[in-house]
């Protein structure tokens, strides 16, 4: 079974071009294909080719809240979005701190099939903080884990996290921190400022972020271990990840942005609705600003979902009970042609970088993310970058339904999605 897309541009650069796909690698970049007789053909003139999108943060929910999402329905958003690679956070139910939890969200996701689904591995056990996970033996299980993280907590005390840095090098892994200072952010609702004040929740302030991002990028330049810092949200951590950068080279201390931090701010807490309620929270548009920036000049590597999936008992109720946390990945290439293409931050070749390139590299991903030549995998996502839609939580492939994004018009559609040259999405269906 072959593919031919026809007149698209690469990185949306140069003239059109032919690109034939068969047994699931790019086997013929050209002006003019001829389709051989069992191929696909699809028109793309107009359309954006690039490599298909790398997740480094996803929450899926299965095992444990499948009324919320499943690997199933999950993956379906992913091939959706674009994304031909996902790593799922460890925060289920059990939590995926052992060889058991990870090895069948690994064997789902190849049933499933719609996307590479790679689980993260705890730090510690239980999420707990206390004491580590058995690393070793997620890195030597089936699904290879390569990624560990306690996200949706903070590794907080410096000396479990200095062993976690410490054996993660010995097993070519990233830790993955999710940077909160837990003594800061007692009873946090949101962004500590203006807002916060005048609503009357407790404030979750910027430093809570940017102390434990500098305590660990310090921690991972002694240690020599690759650090991953988590849903990047203030100004302040953009300067820290500078300094850290050029002290320990971009090769060990990596970062993330979510499309929500990019687009959205504190400003939208004044209606009291949940759906705006996400750890870290909304800041200001100061910090967006700064984010925006920070993404174009590669402080900040690539932007990352944070898909978090939440059923309705739990985002339909008072603020404070709700939990944090926003749907991402249908929308994440839309928000980002929102904020970074059209404003002139990034060209299509940056996309690529910062939703494939770079997040591949970070996790060590040999097969994703590849040049757009010939005898690469054909993981590759078409995106029309003048369409435009209209989010509605309602038809989006997750179970639940809390995309802040509802009824906002934006640009940028995927029209196509393959995995190994096999057809995952067309046209916003399945397969
Ligand atoms: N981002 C969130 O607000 N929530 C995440 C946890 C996390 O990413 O910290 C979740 O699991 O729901
Ligand atoms: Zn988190
Ligand atoms: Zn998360």
């Amino acid at each position: 079974m072959s593919v031919l897309i026809k007149g698209a541009r690469l990185y949306g650069e140069g003239d059109p071009v032919d690109v034939l796909v068969t047994d699931g690698l790019i086997a013929e970049i050209g002006a003019s294909i001829e389709a051989p007789d069992d191929a696909e053909v699809i028109e793309a003139a107009g359309q954006v080719l690039l490599p298909g999108f790398v997740d480094l943060h996803t929450h899926l929910r299965e095992p444990g809240r499948e009324d919320a999402e499943t690997i199933e329905s999950g993956s379906a958003a992913a091939a959706l979005g674009g994304y031909t690679a996902v790593f799922a956070m460890a925060n289920t139910d059990p939590v995926a701190d052992n060889a058991v939890v990870v090895e069948h969200v690994w064997r789902r996701g190849r049933e499933t099939g719609l996307v590479d689904v790679h689980p993260v591995g705890a730090v510690t056990v239980g999420l707990k903080g206390e004491k580590l996970a058995e690393l070793g033996t997620m890195a030597k299980s089936a699904a290879g884990v390569r990624m560990f993280s306690d996200d949706g907590h903070c590794v907080a005390d410096p000396l479990i996290m200095r062993r976690a840095l410490e054996y993660s090098t010995a097993l070519n892994a990233v830790v993955a921190q999710h940077a909160e200072e837990p003594r800061l952010t007692v009873g946090a609702q949101a962004h500590e400022g203006r807002i916060a004040s005048r609503l009357g929740y407790a404030g979750w302030p910027a430093s809570a972020e940017e102390s434990i991002v500098a305590r660990d990028c310090l921690l991972a330049q002694h240690a020599g271990a690759k650090l991953h810092i988590c849903h990047v949200s203030t100004a302040g951590t953009a300067d820290v990840l500078r300094w850290a950068k050029n002290r320990h080279g971009s090769g060990f201390i990596s970062a993330e942005v979510t499309p929500h931090h990019l687009l959205l701010t504190d400003e939208r807490l004044s209606t009291y609705d949940p759906v705006n309620k996400v750890n870290p929270p909304l800041r200001t548009g100061a910090d967006a600003a700064r984010l925006r920036a920070a993404l174009a000049e590669g402080v900040i590597d690539c932007v990352a979902t944070d898909h978090a999936p939440h059923p309705v008992q739990d985002k339909d109720c008072e603020w404070a009970a709700a939990k944090p946390g926003m749907l991402g990945l249908q929308t994440a290439l839309s928000v980002v042609t929102e904020t970074m293409v059209r404003t002139g931050l990034l060209d299509w070749r940056g996309v690529a970088r910062v939703l494939s390139e770079r997040p591949a590299e970070i996790a060590g991903l040999p097969d994703h993310g590849r040049p757009l030549v010939t005898g690469e995998p054909a993981n590759l996502t078409l995106v029309d970058p003048d369409a435009e839609w209209t989010v509605r939580g309602a038809e989006l492939a997750s179970i639940a339904a809390n995309t802040p994004y509802e009824g906002m018009r934006l640009p940028g559609v995927v029209t196509l999605t393959l995995l190994r040259g096999r057809i995952t999405a067309r046209e916003g269906k399945i397969g």
